[in-house]
């Protein structure tokens, strides 16, 4: 429903400028009496009556005014106008065209959006929205862009509780600078000051990078539901082999899960840190590309060149959003090539280390309500046979690396979350650092241990400190990490006053969040705000 003036009818309209009008005539009428020389008005009492109804009168009329100007002043993005407001600050433009770009990426997802400068908008506005996105770049040194500074001396100087906003913050930057994406993170912090929620953590974009973007789109998949929108850019894959496939839970409640090993054809390809990302280049089933040939009528073998490589239909096809039959019937292979859109990527943590010679994912087949499955669990855990080619392209992850120094590291994750734990925990060994605790949960002991063996031996070994395995359907009673996190709050605090780092991994539904309200809790709000401010709370969760 839109509270736009238009939409509510000019009757109302009328009606309240016919009620005022009356409102004035009455105060009009009283005053008229109260100079009036009429017996019945000359006596104190009657007169004093009749002047406190006036002024009575006259306050309604102002309330009543105040109170409509706050409901014409309330801006479009709130609760009731699901248009989701993206909200940019920007200096030479990017972060302008990237909340374009954001916009019409949502919209073909089907979602409303409504495009606002963070310059233009106030603390009553702001209060209004429910879910918004902002996307900010930092300039000067460190500075917020010229069109935002006055907000943020009006807006981010002061508290202004938030509890109903939920927000991603994409922050544009460039690493040379000392204070990098400096206000982008001015206003992450401020807004989770205000006790706002992060819909998923700051994504920060070092010199228009195109693998953070890529990530932010694939928030925006997540938020809008379509996780198959095609990339704003389309990785430069590497070709790795399918090497290993191994189901790691099977007879689990939940959904299969599983560890694949990738190997480079280049082993210069081999070069990543514990903490980065992969992007997988999925392909569709080989089954589903035949139907598509035969319903069209078309030899899959034919090759053909498009942007300096050749391969043949079925495989470009493989590899692209699928047109209808129909759409390809009498074309030649080149023009239905020339017209194909490719898969979007898919995202994983990286489990392994490049002294491993190999990239591990664990991945969990999930699927969708129609009962295929997705994307890239689709390819990878079932239809690539092995050393089937996988497109891959690593992207660095600085925000979940592991610190560089051999200070504690508190280790907090669950399900497929594992995978980014391992990495890190393989670092910390590599370099010599015994200061880990590992808490990690899934549902059952018997099937959903990932990895149990390898880190019962660390725990062995002691490159684990502690190790709390917290198993949700093994008793009654239903518990997580972020309980067992409580019961250890008294470590948990000695831990951060020796200097400990913070590193979580996993579902940003349900364990990201109560790991958060634990922390809080056991920490204290301003401790875990200094933590995060210096790096040393730390997430990737999805
Ligand atoms: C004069 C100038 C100063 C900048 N200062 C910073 C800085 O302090 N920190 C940072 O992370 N990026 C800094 N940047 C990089 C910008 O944030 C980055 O180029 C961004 O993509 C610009 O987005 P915009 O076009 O929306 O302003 C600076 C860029 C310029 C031109």
């Amino acid at each position: 429903m839109s509270r736009h003036p238009s939409a509510q009818g000019p009757s109302r309209e009328w009606l309240g400028n016919a009620v005022v009008l009356g409102l004035l005539l009455a105060m009009a009428a009283a005053l008229w009496l109260w100079q009036s020389t009429s017996p019945q008005f000359t006596d104190a009492p009657a007169r004093w009556w009749l002047a406190a109804a006036t002024v009575g009168v006259y306050l309604l009329c102002c309330a009543a005014l105040a109170v409509s100007r706050r409901r014409a002043l309330r801006p479009a993005g709130n609760a009731a106008d699901d248009a989701l407001p993206i909200v940019f600050a920007s200096q030479t433009g990017f972060a302008a065209q990237l909340a374009v770009q954001t916009a019409d990426t949502l919209r073909i997802a089907g979602v409303q959006t409504r495009l606002h400068a963070l310059g233009d908008l106030d603390a009553l506005q702001l209060q209004g929205f429910r879910r918004a996105l902002f996307i900010v770049s930092t300039t000067g040194e460190g500075d917020a862009p010229d069109s935002a500074a006055g907000f943020e001396r009006r807006v981010l100087s002061r508290a202004l509780p938030l509890p109903d906003l939920r927000y991603g913050v994409l922050a544009l930057g460039d690493r040379e600078y000392a204070q990098f994406c400096g206000f982008g993170h001015r206003l992450d912090a401020w807004l989770r000051h205000q006790r706002a929620l992060p819909l998923f953590d700051l994504v920060e974009v070092d010199n228009g990078d195109d693998g953070a973007l890529r990530h932010w789109q694939h928030h925006l998949g997540h938020l809008s539901g379509n996780t198959d929108l095609p990339d704003w850019q389309t990785p430069q894959y590497r070709p790795w082999r399918l090497q290993e496939r191994r189901e790691l839970n099977p007879g689990s409640v939940g959904g299969a899960v599983f560890h694949v090993a990738l190997t480079p054809d280049d082993p210069a390809d081999l070069c990543w840190q514990a903490g980065d990302i992969a992007e997988i280049g999925p392909r569709h089933a080989p089954a589903t590309v035949e139907r598509l040939l035969d319903a069209a009528g078309l030899d899959g073998t034919r090759v053909v060149a498009r942007d300096g490589s050749s391969d043949t239909l079925a495989t470009w096809l493989s590899r692209s959003q699928l047109p209808a039959p129909a759409d390809i019937t009498d074309q030649p292979p080149h023009a239905i090539v020339a017209a194909l859109v490719p898969l979007p990527h898919r995202e994983y943590s990286i489990a392994s280390l490049p002294a491993d010679g190999a990239l591990h994912l664990l991945i969990r087949q999930l699927r969708r309500p129609d009962g295929t499955l997705g994307l890239g669990a689709g390819w990878l855990t079932e239809y690539a046979d092995l050393g089937a080619r996988i497109g891959v392209r690593l992207r660095s992850n600085p925000g979940f690396h592991p610190p560089p120094d051999a200070r504690p590291l508190l280790l907090i994750g669950n399900g497929t979350g594992i995978a980014g734990l391992r990495a890190l925990l393989k670092a910390r060994i590599a370099a010599g650092h015994r200061r880990n605790w590992l808490l990690f949960g899934e549902r059952q002991r018997a099937r959903d241990l990932f990895y149990g063996d390898e880190l019962q031996q660390w725990e062995r070994e002691r490159w684990i400190e502690h190790l709390d395995l917290v198993f949700s359907r093994d008793q009654p009673q239903r518990i997580y990490v972020q309980q067992r996190l409580r019961e250890h709050a008294d470590r948990v605090r000695t831990w951060v006053a020796q200097g400990a780092a913070i590193h979580v991994c996993g579902s940003l539904d349900g364990m990201a969040g109560g790991v958060d309200a634990a922390l809080r809790d056991i920490l204290g709000v301003s401790t875990l705000e200094t933590l995060t401010d210096s790096g040393r709370y730390r997430r990737d969760v999805y």
